[in-house]
């Protein structure tokens, strides 16, 4: 087993990545206050993992009430938060009762955002079960919801108890959605890691295979990236750099999702074709190569990512991209590149060279 600690004082907690760790629920035992856990799903995810889960559960004496959501962007909403709630008081749910996400982001945002509210805040489990929430989304103690001029534009910073990522969950994970989780493995490279680029780049065809040993490499790799970046920054209050750097294409990937309409493009996708404007940006700034851009199309297209942007028009992202939470004073700051593996925060791009990074990698 593959165990990583993120490092927050008295708000520290593991991180364990492994194949089979539903069924061990021995490991979930020392991070519950009292036995009593309600678990949060979806219509999808429980299918397939709530039953075992449960079971492995009650044999060491844990009374498991479920919570079952719709699936979809499209839920992570107040009425899916209020579902919640309402069954946490109507089965009596007190302070000691621990909130546990069984799901993709989607999920462990809205499990998370409740466990930070109901009652003033109670402890909280990820069990991500999707590429992308095992990477990046289970780790950091971000919960929120969308509002439809924003995405995660209501939330809180809650951070989990324990991370169990069980890797033989992603043996059922539909093909677009792996690809969706590859972006933001991607982006660590980007950011901070060169040479995990250069991995990702020898290895991303195993990767799509399912090789388990690199697909727990992967995880691993990105979670001690996310881990350091969250510990150095927990709120994401540096003026420069800092957590914001984990946004790499994020301003304008949110924009397509909330245009959009949340759900059309995955997240992962739109966050894919913002890296690929902000990738533009940062040539367009002198700090990029041509063949630094194209080498990042390629590894994105690679791994089955969309690099064309939502056809949106710019002004519609320029709206959409102002309600961005790193904007400061009604200033946009973007995550860019001054080379590969070196991000910034930047907050003095000329909007034509905003507006010309979106519009070439919406005809690209
Ligand atoms: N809090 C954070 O730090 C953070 C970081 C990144 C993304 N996010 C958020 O996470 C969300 C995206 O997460 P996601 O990509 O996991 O999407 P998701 O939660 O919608 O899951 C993707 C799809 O896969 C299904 N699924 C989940 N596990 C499965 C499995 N093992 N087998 C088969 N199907 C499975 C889900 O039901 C869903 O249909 C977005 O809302 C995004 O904003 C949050
Ligand atoms: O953990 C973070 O910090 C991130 O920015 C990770 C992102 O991948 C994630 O999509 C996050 O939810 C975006 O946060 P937001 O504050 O821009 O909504
Ligand atoms: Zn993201």
């Amino acid at each position: 087993m593959r165990r990583l600690n993120l490092d927050l004082a008295e708000r520290s907690y593991p991180i364990l990545i492994d194949g089979g760790l539903l069924s061990r629920a021995e490991e979930i035992l020392p991070f519950l206050r009292t036995p009593r856990i309600a678990l949060v799903s979806n219509t999808t995810v429980a299918p397939l993992y709530m039953d075992g889960l449960v079971k492995a559960l009650e044999k060491v004496g844990v009374g498991v009430t479920p919570i079952i959501l719709p699936d979809g962007e499209a839920y992570k909403t107040w009425e899916s938060l209020n579902q919640i709630y309402d069954v946490l008081l109507a089965t009596r749910c007190d302070r000691s009762t621990t909130i546990v996400a069984l799901g993709g982001g989607v999920i462990g945002d809205l499990a998370g955002f409740a466990a930070a509210t109901y009652q003033r805040g109670v402890p909280f489990i990820q069990i991500p079960t999707t590429l992308l929430s095992q990477v990046d989304s289970s780790v950091g103690g971000k919960t929120g919801i969308n509002h439809p001029r924003g995405k995660n534009m209501v939330g809180a910073f809650w951070q989990p108890k324990l991370v169990l990522a069980d890797t033989d969950t992603l043996k059922t994970l539909p093909d677009r959605e792996l690809s969706a989780g590859m972006a933001e493995v991607i982006k660590y490279g980007l950011i901070r890691d060169l040479p995990f680029l250069d991995w990702l780049e020898a290895n991303m065809d195993g990767l799509l295979a399912r090789d388990g040993e690199l697909l727990a490499h992967a995880i691993e790799r990105s979670c001690i990236n996310k881990a350091e970046v969250v510990a150095a920054d927990e709120l994401e209050t540096a003026r420069e750099g800092g957590r914001a750097l984990l946004n790499l294409g994020h301003t304008f990937g949110h924009a397509i999702e909330t245009g959009m309409g949340y759900g059309e493009w995955l997240h992962g996708e739109a966050v894919a074709a913002g890296t690929m404007m902000a990738v533009e940006l940062s040539r367009r700034l002198g700090w990029l190569c041509v063949a630094d851009v194209e080498r990042v199309r390629t590894l994105l297209q690679r791994a089955g990512l969309p690099v064309k942007g939502a056809d949106l028009g710019a002004a519609r992202y320029l709206e959409l991209m102002s309600h961005d939470k790193k904007v400061i004073a009604g200033s946009l700051r973007l995550v860019l590149l001054k080379s590969l593996g070196d991000a910034v925060t930047h907050a003095d791009a000329s909007r034509e060279d905003i507006v010309a990074a979106i519009e070439a990698c919406c005809r690209a």
